[in-house]
């Protein structure tokens, strides 16, 4: 089976991986920088899914699955949380979607992100790192690594082949 994900990202890929492997499935999985039609810094749970939504329709062309994996910020109690959004499109045009770890940012972002900084360069300015969202992410930082980020989208990935499974 062909799996395509709609990304380069390390953390993306293995986190598909994983999940597909975990599923005792036999695959073969591709990454592929698909553009996401959506902000760089997705806003909001719907703009989230929906640019998970777009890399997955893409990813599918000329493969068995394709899957879409975006991480976006929502305002909640006047606190930024981290979200994150997956889909899995079938060959045959079958649509799923899955949510993940819903995680608060720390009140020191607020500002950076209300004024519409992305989520990525701002870890690793304040956290003195370099391209975090390659490695365990803010998920891994904020929670003592017992969650990076590719565990979070593992997370994600197993109910999307759970619901394409169900379905069949
Ligand atoms: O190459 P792509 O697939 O786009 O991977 P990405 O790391 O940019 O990931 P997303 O587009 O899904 O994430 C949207 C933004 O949120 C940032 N972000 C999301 N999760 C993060 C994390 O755990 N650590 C650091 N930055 C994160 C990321 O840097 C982007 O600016
Ligand atoms: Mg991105």
């Amino acid at each position: 089976m062909k799996v395509m994900v709609g990304s380069k990202n390390p953390t993306k890929i293995e986190a598909v991986t994983n999940a597909f492997i975990s599923c005792e499935y036999k695959i073969e999985v591709q990454g592929s920088d698909i553009p996401s039609f959506v902000s760089a810094q997705p806003i909001g749970h719907e703009e989230t899914k929906l640019g998970a939504i777009n890399r997955a329709k893409q990813a599918v062309i000329g493969n068995d699955i394709g899957i879409g994996l975006e991480a976006g910020i929502v305002i909640m109690d006047d606190a930024y949380y981290l979200c994150n959004w997956g889909a899995l499109v079938h060959s045959s045009g079958e649509l799923f979607v899955a949510g993940g770890l819903l995680l608060p940012l720390p009140n020191f972002l607020y500002e950076h992100l209300h004024a519409g900084e992305e989520l990525g360069p701002l870890v690793d300015q304040f956290w003195n790192r370099q391209n975090t969202k390659h490695q365990e992410g803010i998920a891994g930082i904020l929670t003592n690594n017992r969650v990076k980020r590719t565990d979070l989208f593992v997370q994600v990935v197993l109910p999307l082949i759970g619901q394409w499974e169900e379905s069949r």
